[in-house]
C-alpha cells in the first residue's frame, strides 16, 4: 500500500486530501504545517503532496530530495525562482508541479490552446476567475495555466500576451486578467474569447474542492514510482 505523506495537512486542501486518500485505498502517512520536520515525514511517505505557501517550498524540495521521495506540489503563486527551484530538483526525484489537479480544468487547459490556434488575434482574450474570500494569490494559478494555454494557442508565451491591469483600450491579440474574491467558492474560471458580433465562453466550476484533492491522489499515486524528471497532469490523465 503507498504511503502518501501531506505539507500543509491542516489547511483546507490538507483535510480533503486526507479523505481523498483513505477513499483510493491508499495510507496517510502523516502530515506537518509550519515549523514541523519535513524531512522525516518524506523519509516515511512513498509519495508527498504539497499544498502549502511558495514560501515553504525551498524547504519542502530540499526534504523530499534528501529522503528521494516523489513530490507533487499544488501550492499556488509560484514564480520564476520557484520554477527554478523545481527543475533543479527534477534532476534528483520525481516531480509534478500543477495548478490544478482536477481531470475538468486539465482537460480545459486542452480545449483553450485548440480554439485560440483556430482563431485570430481579432478575437480577445479574458481569464476571469472567482475564489473564496481567504485565497492569498491572484490571479489564481489555473487563470495563468489557462492564460498560457490560450498564449500557446497563439504561438507566444503568457508574459509577452498577459495584461494584468487593462487602463482603457486593451491591445490586440493581449489576454487580460480579472480575479473576484468572496465567501466560499472552491473556484469558478471562465476564458472569453470575443469578436465583431460574438463571443466564445469555455469554463469550469468546482463545486468542491473534493475534485482538487481526488486529483492530486490519483496523481502521487502515479508519481509514486516514477524516476527524476518533471511530469504533468496531462502525462498522468492521458490527455
Ligand atoms: N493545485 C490545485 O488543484 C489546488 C491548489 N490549491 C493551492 O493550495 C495551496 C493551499 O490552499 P489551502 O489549503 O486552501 O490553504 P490553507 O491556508 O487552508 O492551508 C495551507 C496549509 O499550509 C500550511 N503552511 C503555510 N505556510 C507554510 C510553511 N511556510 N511551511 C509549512 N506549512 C505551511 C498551513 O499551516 P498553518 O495552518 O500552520 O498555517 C496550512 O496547513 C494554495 O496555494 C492554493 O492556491 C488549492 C486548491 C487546489
Ligand atoms: O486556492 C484555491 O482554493 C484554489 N487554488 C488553485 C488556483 O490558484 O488555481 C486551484 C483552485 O482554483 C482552487
Amino acid at each position: 500500500m503507498t504511503h502518501v505523506g501531506i505539507f500543509g495537512s491542516a489547511g483546507r486542501m490538507g483535510q480533503a486530501i486526507v479523505i481523498a486518500i483513505e477513499s483510493a485505498g491508499a495510507t496517510h502517512s502523516g502530515g506537518i504545517d509550519i515549523g514541523e520536520d519535513e524531512t522525516a515525514l518524506a523519509q516515511a511517505s512513498d509519495v508527498i503532496v504539497d499544498f502549502s505557501s511558495p514560501s515553504a517550498l525551498l524547504a519542502h524540495l530540499a526534504a523530499a530530495r534528501t529522503a528521494k521521495t516523489p513530490i507533487l506540489i499544488g501550492t499556488t503563486g509560484l514564480d520564476d525562482s520557484h520554477q527554478a527551484m523545481i527543475d533543479d530538483a527534477a534532476h534528483d526525484i520525481a516531480i509534478i508541479q500543477a495548478a490544478n489537479t482536477s481531470l475538468g480544468v486539465n482537460l480545459l487547459t486542452a480545449l483553450i490552446e485548440q480554439a485560440t490556434a483556430r482563431l485570430g488575434a481579432d478575437w480577445d482574450i479574458e481569464v476571469l476567475e472567482m475564489h473564496h474570500r481567504h485565497k492569498v494569490d491572484a490571479p489564481s494559478g489555473t487563470a495563468l495555466l489557462l492564460g498560457a494555454a490560450a498564449a500557446k494557442g497563439r504561438g507566444k508565451s503568457l508574459p509577452e500576451l498577459s495584461r494584468f491591469d487593462h487602463d482603457g483600450r486593451r491591445d490586440e491579440g493581449s489576454i487580460g486578467f480579472a480575479s473576484l474574491r468572496g465567501g466560499s467558492v472552491a473556484g469558478d474560471h471562465m476564458v472569453i474569447l470575443a469578436t465583431e458580433g460574438e463571443r466564445i465562453e469555455l469554463g469550469h466550476r468546482a463545486e468542491d474542492r473534493g475534485i482538487f484533492a481526488r486529483g492530486a491522489v490519483k496523481a502521487a499515486l502515479w508519481l509514486a514510482d516514477k524516476g527524476p524528471g518533471r511530469y504533468t497532469m496531462a502525462d498522468v490523465l492521458g490527455l
